[in-house]
């Protein structure tokens, strides 16, 4: 077993960045965008780039950096381009399902980048029909593309409007024309998408996944779209579509707990702050008698920070991380998982040696992390080893664009706390509860928590779930 080929955990999700400067060569700062999403998706990149008279495009399985050269960024010349990181929801893994996705006609070209998962797929493939150059594409995201060659004569605000009150499921959505930038987010407002603008009294927009992507590019972050809300920015300006029925509001939490990077914003807070709070109200809930609190890397880092403030205990840093090794690196087996845990992780014996350690993480999936963590800090001469997760047990399947794994394969579906923690071996086991999750959350719009509760509020339809 090697390295690249260990996949199993919750996996990232994609990242969609896009950018319109007329009289700017764009492709750089889609670049620079891309590479600060990259944690939302590490398996294939793709640029589609448009010079006002067609699209050109760029697309190939591997990291940011792997894809692109400087000569490949100075060959996609123009002043609008969108761009993807893709962690596959549907579909394998392979360039042809990498994005963006391009559609082809008479009237032009349309490019299409979707971070978000579509439930309905399958029972619009039956109904659209895709004939021509849409036929061959399996990936949901290809839905988009189907709706323009089925609803030819469509304006472009009316085909926005039929993807709203038609397709279900989680999307946010960047596309590019020859001569127009679109952002568009579900009705639900599933996974973050947020519009920038350029600084310093340059004339242009940016829409990225995150806010990170908008500094990485040297933007000027506006506000988040609203779920529901289109945005179409061309020669004529920046305009706004707002026009489909209000939906139950349902943004994931878990992009707070574990996806977004910490430095991005959401709902007006960063990602940091917030995972810090979580870390306080763990402490308030859970306050365990130890000498040390220790987190685990990287995502576990500001709620382990959190929960030491708040008790007093002081913050060490027990495990050193291998910073070449990327989020997602572990197999069912066990021989495997030990084999990912152990390059990822090493333990600091003197910080750990003879101490009541409390150990802090963001959330428990399959306990893979935490047993084999808790297992080497005994081997390291732990008095005793207390384990807490900063998000309630995840006990049910996500199908919104979240690998997060079947029922029988989440480590708390069927098991009570007591038998998790004989599972990992720990001497105390406590995790956030849901309540005390949703009020250090207090967002705005409503949230998705149908892994923790198992309310599925935006339909699932029964093929889609497998
Ligand atoms: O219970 P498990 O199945 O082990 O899954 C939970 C772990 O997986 C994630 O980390 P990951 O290594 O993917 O990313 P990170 O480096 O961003 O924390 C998460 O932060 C937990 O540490
Ligand atoms: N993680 C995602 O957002 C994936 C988008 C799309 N469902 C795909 O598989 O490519
Ligand atoms: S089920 Fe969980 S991971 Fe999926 S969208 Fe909802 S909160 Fe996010
Ligand atoms: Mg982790």
């Amino acid at each position: 077993m090697f390295p690249w080929e260990l996949h199993d955990k919750p996996r990232d999700e994609c990242g969609v960045f896009g950018i319109y400067a007329p009289g700017k060569s764009v492709a750089l700062k889609t670049y620079y965008g891309l590479i600060a999403l990259q944690h939302r998706g590490e398996e294939s990149a793709g640029i589609a780039v448009s010079d006002g008279k067609e699209l050109r495009l760029h697309k190939k399985m591997g990291l940011v950096t792997e894809v692109f050269n400087k000569d490949l960024i100075e060959n996609l010349k123009g002043n609008a381009a969108i761009g993807h990181v893709r962690y596959s929801t549907s579909c394998d893994s392979s360039e042809a399902n990498a994005q963006p996705l391009v559609y082809k006609d008479e009237r032009g070209s349309i490019a299409v980048a979707h971070n978000g998962n579509i439930t309905n797929a399958s029972q619009l493939n039956k109904r659209l029909a895709p004939a021509g150059a849409t036929k061959s594409l399996k990936l949901d995201s290809a839905v988009f593309l189907s709706f323009i060659e089925h609803y030819r004569n469509l304006p472009l605000k009316k085909l926005l409007e039929r993807y709203l009150n038609d397709i279900s499921g989680s999307y946010s959505l960047i596309m590019l024309t020859e001569n127009s930038l679109i952002g568009l987010r579900d009705p639900h407002g599933m996974r973050p998408l947020c519009l920038g603008k350029m600084k310093n009294s340059e004339v242009g927009y940016m829409i990225a996944s995150e806010t990170c992507a908008i500094e990485a590019a040297n933007g000027e972050v506006i506000r988040e779209i609203n779920p529901g809300e289109g945005v179409i920015i061309n020669e004529a300006g920046i305009e706004f579509i707002q026009n489909c029925s209000r939906r139950r509001q349902c943004f994931c939490v878990f992009e707070y707990i574990y996806l977004a990077r910490s430095d991005s914003v959401l709902d007006g807070r960063t990602v940091n702050s917030v995972r810090r709070d979580l870390g306080r109200e763990l402490a308030r809930e859970h306050p365990v008698a130890g000498d040390e609190v220790i987190a685990i890397p990287e995502s576990g880092t500001a709620m382990a920070m959190g929960y030491s403030e708040q008790l007093g205990l002081p913050f060490r840093e027990g495990l050193i991380r291998n910073r070449y090794m990327g989020r997602t690196f572990i197999k069912p087996e066990q021989t495997e998982r030990e084999l990912a845990v152990k390059l990822k992780f090493n333990v600091l014996g003197d910080v750990i040696r003879g101490q009541r350690v409390v150990i802090v993480d963001d959330s428990l999936v399959r306990g893979t992390t935490s047993r084999q963590i808790i297992q080497m800090f005994r081997e390291a001469g732990a008095k005793e080893v207390h384990f807490l997760a900063a998000s309630p047990p995840l006990r049910f399947p996500c199908y919104y664009g979240i690998d997060i794994p079947s029922v029988d394969e989440l480590a708390a579906a069927q098991r009570t706390v007591e038998e998790v923690r004989l599972q990992i071996g720990a001497d105390s086991l406590h995790y956030l509860s849901l309540p005390g999750m949703l009020q250090v959350l207090q967002r705005s719009e409503e949230l998705c928590t149908a892994c923790f509760d198992g309310v599925y509020h935006v339909p699932v339809f029964k093929q889609e779930t497998g």
